[in-house]
C-alpha cells in the first residue's frame, strides 16, 4: 500500500486557497507519486481561525469536494480534518473516502486542546471511530488524541492494523510528537501515519515532521519543516508478524487495569 502524506502550508481562515492547494497536492501524490492512500493534515480548510469559524467553516461543500476528488484520482483520501458547521455548532472532523469517493468514516476530535482554545469554538465527538482500508482495519485520530494512549489502544482493539493522525502541531512540542508517535505505534503494534502541516497560522509555528511509524517503532519516512509531499510504501502483513513475536494482545491483563486505584488516603476509589 502506497501513502502519500500532504504536509501543507494552511491559509489562515481561507478554505478557497486551501482546496486549491490540497487538490494540487492530491493530483501530485494520484499521478506522480501512484499513491494508493493520500493523507491531509488537520484543520487544512482554515487552519486554527478559531474566531472566523462562522464565515469559513464548511457546512457540507467541501465534504462533497473531497468525496469527488478521491474519485477523480481514485484514491482513498483521509482528507485530514476540516472545520465544519454541523447541527449549528462546529467540530473539528476527519473524513475518509474510498476510491469511488464514497465516504467510509467520519470522526470528530474527540480530546480539544485547550492551550489553543479548541474548546471555547469547537463541540468535542463522543465516539471512536475505525474503518475498512482495502481488506485492513484502520482507525483515525486527531492531533492532541496521540496524548491518549487509551484512544489509540481502543482502536487497535476494534482490529485496527494502521493508525492515521491529522495534525496541526506546533513546533516547540516537537519531542513529544515525535515520541508520542512512536509510542502509540509501538505500544499497539501497528502502522502510524502522521501528517502535520507547516508554516505559521496566528501566533503558533507549526513542526511539520509528518512520519510513518512501523509497528517495530522505525520511522520509515519523515518530513522536514518545509512543505513537502512524503510517500512510502507499506507492508501490513508486518503487523501481523510483530504481532506473533511479541504478543502483547495475548498478554494483557485487562482485570488489573480495571481495578480500581486508591485515593490520596489509601482508600480504594469507589
Ligand atoms: O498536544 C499538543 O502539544 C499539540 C496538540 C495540538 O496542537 C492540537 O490538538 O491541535
Amino acid at each position: 500500500m502506497r501513502i502519500s502524506l500532504v504536509q501543507m502550508d494552511i491559509a489562515w481562515g481561507d478554505p478557497k486557497i486551501n482546496r486549491q492547494r490540497a487538490e494540487d497536492w492530491i493530483r501530485r501524490a494520484a499521478e506522480r507519486e501512484q499513491a494508493d492512500v493520500v493523507v491531509l493534515p488537520e484543520m487544512w480548510n482554515t487552519g486554527y481561525a478559531l474566531d472566523r469559524l462562522e464565515d469559513c467553516a464548511d457546512q457540507g461543500e467541501l465534504v462533497e469536494w473531497m468525496a469527488s476528488t478521491a474519485a477523480r484520482y481514485r484514491v482513498h483520501l483521509v482528507g485530514g480534518s476540516i472545520a465544519e458547521k454541523k447541527a449549528n455548532h462546529f467540530w473539528n472532523t476527519a473524513y475518509i473516502f474510498d476510491r469511488d469517493g464514497k465516504q467510509v468514516a467520519r470522526y470528530s476530535k474527540v480530546h480539544l486542546f485547550r492551550l489553543m482554545d479548541e474548546e471555547k469554538y469547537l463541540h468535542a465527538g463522543d465516539q471512536r471511530v475505525s474503518f475498512s482500508l482495502e481488506s485492513h482495519r484502520a482507525g483515525v485520530m486527531i492531533c492532541y488524541d496521540i496524548r491518549f494512549p487509551e484512544l489509540a489502544r481502543s482502536l487497535a482493539l476494534d482490529g485496527a492494523e494502521i493508525l492515521f493522525v491529522p495534525a496541526e502541531w506546533p513546533l516547540p512540542r516537537l519531542t513529544h510528537w515525535r515520541l508520542l508517535n512512536q509510542a502509540r505505534a509501538v505500544e499497539n503494534q501497528l502502522y502510524l501515519v502522521a501528517c502535520n502541516r507547516v508554516g505559521v497560522g496566528g501566533r503558533d509555528v507549526f513542526g511539520g515532521h509528518s512520519m510513518v511509524v512501523d509497528p517495530w517503532g522505525e520511522i520509515l519516512v519523515e518530513g522536514g519543516e518545509e512543505e513537502e509531499l512524503l510517500t512510502v510504501e507499506i507492508d501490513l502483513a508486518e503487523v501481523a508478524r510483530i504481532r506473533r513475536k511479541i504478543p502483547v494482545f495475548e498478554d494483557r491483563m485487562p482485570d488489573v487495569y480495571r481495578s480500581l486505584g486508591r485515593d490520596r488516603d489509601g482508600n480504594k476509589e469507589s
